[in-house]
Parts: structure tokens; sequence; C-alpha cells
């Protein structure tokens, strides 16, 4: 199952979350080496990705987001996606 994932980060003024940042880089990479984390994109101009993820089931993604070092910083906006009818790779 895809799931398209807008994170948006807000780190309270003069808190230090250098080792945090380094965890979430880290898990970060190993799941896109696992195959969930498919896209990671930055929003222009803000502390914020868009990112799709791959996995078997709403609880296993929730598992997975709210497991992240950075999670207690994150609003997280969640939106299931289906196959569209017109995308080429469906044809
Ligand atoms: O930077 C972010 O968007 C937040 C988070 C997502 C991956 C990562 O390394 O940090």
């Amino acid at each position: 199952m895809l799931f398209h994932v807008r994170m948006d980060v807000t780190i309270p003024p003069g808190l230090d979350v250098t080792d945090r940042v380094a965890a979430e880089k880290a898990r970060a990479l190993e799941l896109q080496r696992a195959g969930v984390w498919v896209h990671l994109w930055r929003i222009v101009g803000r502390y914020s990705n868009f990112s799709v993820f791959d996995v078997a089931s709403n609880d296993e993604l929730h598992g997975i987001l709210s497991a992240l070092p950075l999670y207690p910083f994150m609003r997280i906006e969640i939106t299931p996606l289906a196959t569209h009818p017109s995308e080429l790779a469906a044809q």
C-alpha cells in the first residue's frame, strides 16, 4: 500500500537536536534501502518533506512514523494512494 506523507518539522527554539537529526537521517536511509520509504523530497523553503511510503498496512505506517527520532517535533499529514486508470504504467 502506498501512502503520500507530508512531514512538517518544528524544533523548539534553543533545543539541541543534533543527535536526533543524525539518528533521523540514519533511519531514513535504512527505510529507503529497505524499499519502505520510496520517495523523499524537500519542500522548498520549509523544514518539511513530501514522502511516499510503501507498507503493508495503516498500522505498519503508524508504527514507522511514530518511531522516527524527530516524530515528537513533526506535524504529519497522510494521504492513501490508489492506482490512477490513466497512468501510463497502468495501461
Ligand atoms: O528533514 C526532514 O524533512 C525530516 C526528516 C525526514 C527525513 C530526515 O532525515 O529528516
